[in-house]
C-alpha cells in the first residue's frame, strides 16, 4: 500500500490542506494519506504555535469520516525539533508493509535542499508536490512527482489573521474546525 504523508504545522488545518490531500489521494497513485502533525518546523519560529494536541484535534475533527486519511502525532514522541528524515525512518520501520512517499506545498520545494538527509529523502521515498501560487520551482528529479491541481491561495496564515482582526473565516475552514478555533478564542 502506498501512503502519502502530509507533514505539516497546521496552525490550524484548513481547505487548502485538506484539497490537496484529496486530489493527492484521488489522481495519484496514493492509497491513503496520513496528516503528521509536527510539534515544531526546524525552519519556523515556535511562538506563533497552538499546543500540538490542539492542532491535532483539528486535523481529526476536519478529516472525520474519512476513511482514506488518518491523523498522526508520531512527532509528539520525537526529539525536537522535528526532521522529516528522523520521522521517515521511524515510520518505515515500524510499518515497513507500507511504501511511503512525502506530499509537499511548492513554497516546501524552494527551500528542500536544506533540509536534513533531503539527498536521501528524494532517494529513498521521493516527493509529491502541490504546486502553490508564487513559487515556481522546477525541480527536476526522477522521484520528484508535480502533481498538476488548482492553485489555491489560502494559508494558515491568512486565516490567523482574519480571525484577529475579527474577519468571517467560514468556508476556508471545515465547520468543526472553525467552531472548535471559535469555542477556544484561538488567534483573537
Ligand atoms: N495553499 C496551499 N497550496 C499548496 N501547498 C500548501 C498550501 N497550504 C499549505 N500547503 C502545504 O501544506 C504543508 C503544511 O503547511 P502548513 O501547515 O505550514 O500550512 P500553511 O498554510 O503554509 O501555514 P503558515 O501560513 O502558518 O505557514 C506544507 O507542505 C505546505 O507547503
Ligand atoms: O527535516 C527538515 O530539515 C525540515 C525542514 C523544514 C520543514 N520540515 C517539515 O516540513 C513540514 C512542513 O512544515 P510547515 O511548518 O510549513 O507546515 C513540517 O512537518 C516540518 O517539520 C522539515
Amino acid at each position: 500500500m502506498k501512503v502519502g504523508l502530509f507533514f505539516g504545522s497546521f496552525n490550524p488545518i484548513h481547505i487548502g490542506h485538506l484539497i490537496i490531500a484529496n486530489v493527492m489521494q484521488d489522481r495519484t497513485d496514493l492509497d491513503e494519506v496520513w496528516f503528521v502533525v509536527s510539534p515544531q518546523n526546524p525552519f519556523k519560529k515556535r511562538k506563533a504555535l497552538l499546543h500540538e494536541f490542539d492542532r491535532l484535534r483539528m486535523v481529526e475533527l476536519a478529516i472525520e469520516g474519512n476513511y482514506r486519511f488518518r491523523a498522526n502525532d508520531v512527532e509528539f514522541h520525537m526529539p525536537k525539533p522535528s526532521y522529516t528524515i528522523d520521522t521517515l525512518t521511524y515510520l518505515s520501520e515500524k510499518h515497513p508493509q507500507y511504501d511511503f512517499k512525502l506530499i509537499i506545498g511548492g513554497d516546501n520545494l524552494t527551500h528542500f535542499h536544506k533540509w536534513k538527509n533531503s539527498e536521501q529523502i528524494l532517494g529513498q521515498y521521493g516527493l509529491y508536490v502541490y504546486p502553490r501560487p508564487g513559487e515556481s520551482v522546477d525541480y527536476d528529479h526522477p522521484n520528484v512527482r508535480h502533481v498538476e491541481a488548482p492553485l489555491i491561495d489560502i494559508s494558515a496564515t491568512f486565516i490567523r489573521k482574519s480571525v484577529e482582526a475579527g474577519k468571517s473565516v467560514t468556508y476556508l475552514l471545515p465547520p468543526l474546525v472553525e467552531d472548535y478555533i471559535k469555542g477556544k478564542k484561538f488567534f483573537v
